[in-house]
């Protein structure tokens, strides 16, 4: 043994080559701390051994190097300017001595090798990948740019433009598109990997492979002629402001990057990348995104040890084959677990099975499936009008329509004709849980399972524990919404739940622009263009439904009548009494048609304000900073109430609720992540300005508590 601690171990194979593997405790390599010291300490050690004459990296998990260790990110990219170069110097230094070793090397990679893990392969002359590799830079995703010298080696090996590509779309990649571009050298078979490494590196030593051709092409200024560069780079930033846009700017950064260290060598290339990468930890765009990394693996991490006490679900039933019907089946059933859909009506069966097939038909279409995949999903789905067809299911997802009494008998007849530890659940939006529940002899098996629409496209599960809801019933919800594919959030039962709570608020600071006369496209513009909303409030309006939005906002009302109650009518009240109810019946805030392509269209509709301004009166200019408080507040109140109250359990679940349930600006993190941001005090401050509109902008006393405390919602 040349070299060994808790990562890595380094051997001496026959022929004198050295093979350096990866070998964390942990499940999976990554590139923490003291991984990086270690790998440090292997070269010197190899470099100090006189035999070697060759150098392999391999891994002994089922993974290469997954990335950088992002856990540590947030309190590392807080220390001051200098620590952190220190810190990327250094690691710049050890992948350098990798690179600089006096004779041939060779990565040998299996599984992912990624961010950091890839930046590890790059520094090697020759990579040899086995055919389930996915090699890629996903760093731009996290609001930052490859900081190990990414964006140096990449682009020389595999040209400018590749490279931006892969950069800034941080995209995993397959083996044969890296080998097609050269970023690879051989694409083998997983039990052929090491073998064919070895004789790779023997042609490097028998010099049949220029191993320091290849060398001395990543350390030296990109080749690229001036026009070229103008072009290569030019067209990459007009693609990335159209993608990314201007909340996101680690990917511009990464394209100036490349172009500014174009002419340099390594050693200088390596610092301009340096200084941009520090720069773009410290942003609040990078703290968002990797907040949401880290929130993300925290509630799946729960949703896994949930799933430890959770029933086994081998076949599944949902009643009702409407919108939300047909997409749960469509998702059950395409993510492996057979489903009975039961309607009432065989044209809404013969629907729901028809919205499967499309969706379907698209992803063949799209080469995302095959037509024998498309067949099995829909052979696993059972239409049936007969509730004898859900005898043998494991779960029951109601989804019949929104009516209380209709519901109630719904779930009394279910519990006639499954099993005593069937678990069921609902998939209602504003029907009370602890209401739905009495209808039940068993109330402990049942609970809410609120679904996003579309179904197939909305990662977001609300998981609604009612007060008779046992954790085996919570836990086996969980598991299945985590096998459809999905991000299940467990919240506590109130009106609207947790994401319906807070959007509602948020809608009612609308309302109250609109009814001093704001021009809601206006408003529109404002909160997607500036806030980074998908869709501002009218437009979503328009695609929840006014009938829906109407019928829901009057259950919060009831709710939460001295916050949500209502004087007089307000914008929402107007549409859905106008029967615009948005884009169902091609008329809401805006008209919807078609254009001569096919294509849907959104237009301005003089309508809606001549039946606005007949109750509000003539159209009137908001400052966008105005119009931004006024919808944000409330509902970052009700975000923070739901917190107090025990709604949500943790600011980390509140926002991913807000970012996979209604699209809220990832590069701002969520309402905590937002507040924390802008500090609490400074928020406080704010809706104080405010608090004459009413209870939605009156802060809780714990805020302005943890205001005066100047505390923040997370910790690092
Ligand atoms: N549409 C959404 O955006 C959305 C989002 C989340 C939750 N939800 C909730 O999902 C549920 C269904 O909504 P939807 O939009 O799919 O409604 P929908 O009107 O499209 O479908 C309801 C279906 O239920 C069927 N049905 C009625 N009575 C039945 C019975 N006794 N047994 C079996 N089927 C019966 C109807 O025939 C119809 O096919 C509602 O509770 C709704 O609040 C809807």
């Amino acid at each position: 043994m040349i070299y060994q601690s808790p990562t890595i171990q380094v051997e001496l194979l026959e022929d004198n080559i050295a093979k350096l593997c990866f070998n964390a405790q942990g499940s999976v390599n990554k590139f923490d701390r003291e991984t990086l010291a270690s790998l440090d300490a292997a070269l010197d050690s190899i470099k100090q051994n006189t035999k070697v004459k060759a150098l392999m990296l391999t891994s002994a998990k089922s993974t290469f190097i997954v990335g950088a260790d992002i856990t540590e990110f947030l309190s590392l990219f807080k220390q001051d300017d200098a620590t952190l170069l220190t810190w990327v110097e250094q690691a710049n230094a050890v992948f350098n001595k990798l690179e600089d070793l006096p004779f041939p090397t060779i990565s040998a990679v299996n599984g992912f090798a990624l961010g950091g893990g890839f930046e590890t392969i790059l520094a090697t002359d020759l990579r040899v990948v086995d055919t389930n590799t996915r090699i890629g830079l996903p760093e731009t995703k996290l609001g930052i740019i490859p900081g190990f010298g990414g964006t140096v080696r990449l682009p020389r090996i595999i040209g400018a433009d590749n490279a931006l590509e892969w950069i800034t779309s941080g995209k995993d990649q397959r083996p044969a598109d890296a080998l097609k571009v050269g970023a690879i050298d051989a694409v083998v078979a997983p039990e052929d990997l090491e073998a064919s490494a070895i004789q790779m590196l023997k042609e490097a030593l028998d010099g049949s492979i220029d191993w320091q051709a290849r060398r001395t092409l990543k350390q030296s200024p990109l080749m690229l002629p001036k026009l070229e560069a103008l072009m290569c780079f030019s067209t990459a930033k007009g693609m990335v402001f159209s993608v990314a846009g201007k909340h996101y700017p680690a990917p511009m950064a990464a394209v100036n990057v490349v172009e500014q260290a174009a002419g340099l060598g390594r050693d200088d290339a390596l610092k301009v990348e340096a200084q941009a990468f520090i720069k773009l930890a410290k942003t609040e765009v990078a703290q968002a995104l990797i907040g949401i990394f880290l929130n993300d693996q925290y509630v799946k991490a729960k949703a896994k040890k949930a799933g430890k006490l959770a029933h086994d679900v081998n076949q599944a039933a949902v009643l009702g084959a409407g919108i939300m019907g047909g997409g749960i089946a469509y998702q059950s059933a395409s993510k492996g677990t057979p489903i009975v859909m039961k309607d009432i009506a065989q044209p809404a069966l013969d629907l729901g099975l028809n919205e499967a097939a499309k969706i379907l038909t698209v992803q063949v279409a799209r080469g995302r499936s095959t037509p024998e995949k498309m067949a099995k999903v829909l052979n696993h789905i059972t239409p049936s009008l007969d509730y004898a067809a859900i005898k043998n299911s494991d779960i029951v997802v109601e989804a019949v329509v929104e009516h209380p009494k209709v519901k109630a008998t719904v779930l009394a007849e279910v519990e006639q004709y499954v099993s005593e530890d069937a678990i069921i659940a609902s998939n209602t939006s504003t029907i009370s849980i602890n209401l739905l529940a009495k209808s039940l002899k068993k109330p402990e098996r049942f609970c809410g399972m609120h679904f996003f629409n579309p179904v197939h496209k909305m990662p977001l599960v609300e998981i609604i524990r009612g007060e008779r809801s046992s954790e085996e019933t919570i836990a086996t919800v969980v598991a299945y919404a985590s096998k459809m594919g999905k991000t299940p959030i467990v919240v506590n039962d109130c009106p609207g739940f947790f994401v319906n709570r807070v959007l509602f608020p948020y809608f009612a600071g609308f309302s109250g622009l609109l009814a001093e006369g704001a021009d809601f496209a206006a408003v529109d513009k404002v909160m997607e263009k500036q806030f980074g909303w998908p869709m501002g409030p009218a437009y979503l309006l328009d695609v929840v439904g006014l009938d829906t939005g109407h019928h829901a906002q009057a259950v919060m009302a009831e709710g939460f009548p001295d916050r949500m109650g209502k004087n007089g009518k307000d914008a929402i009240d107007i549409m859905f009494e106008n029967k615009r109810l948005g884009q169902k019946n091609a008329k809401g805030f805006y008209a919807y048609s078609v254009d001569r392509r096919g294509k849907p269209k959104k237009d301005i509709d003089p309508v809606s304000y001549e039946l606005l301004s007949a109750e509000f009166g003539e159209l009137k200019a908001f400052e966008s900073d105005d119009i931004i408080a006024r919808c944000m507040i409330p509902m970052i109140i009700e975000t923070v109430r739901c917190l107090e109250e025990g709604i949500i359990a943790s600011p980390a679940e509140g926002d991913m609720g807000l970012v996979y349930g209604i699209g809220f600006p990832p590069f701002r993190g969520g309402v905590f992540r937002y507040l924390d941001t802008m500090g609490v005090a400074n928020f406080v401050a704010l809706a104080d300005k405010y608090a004459h509109l009413g209870g939605l902008y009156q802060v809780t006393d714990a805020m302005r508590e943890l205001a005066a405390n100047n505390g923040s919602y997370y910790q690092a």
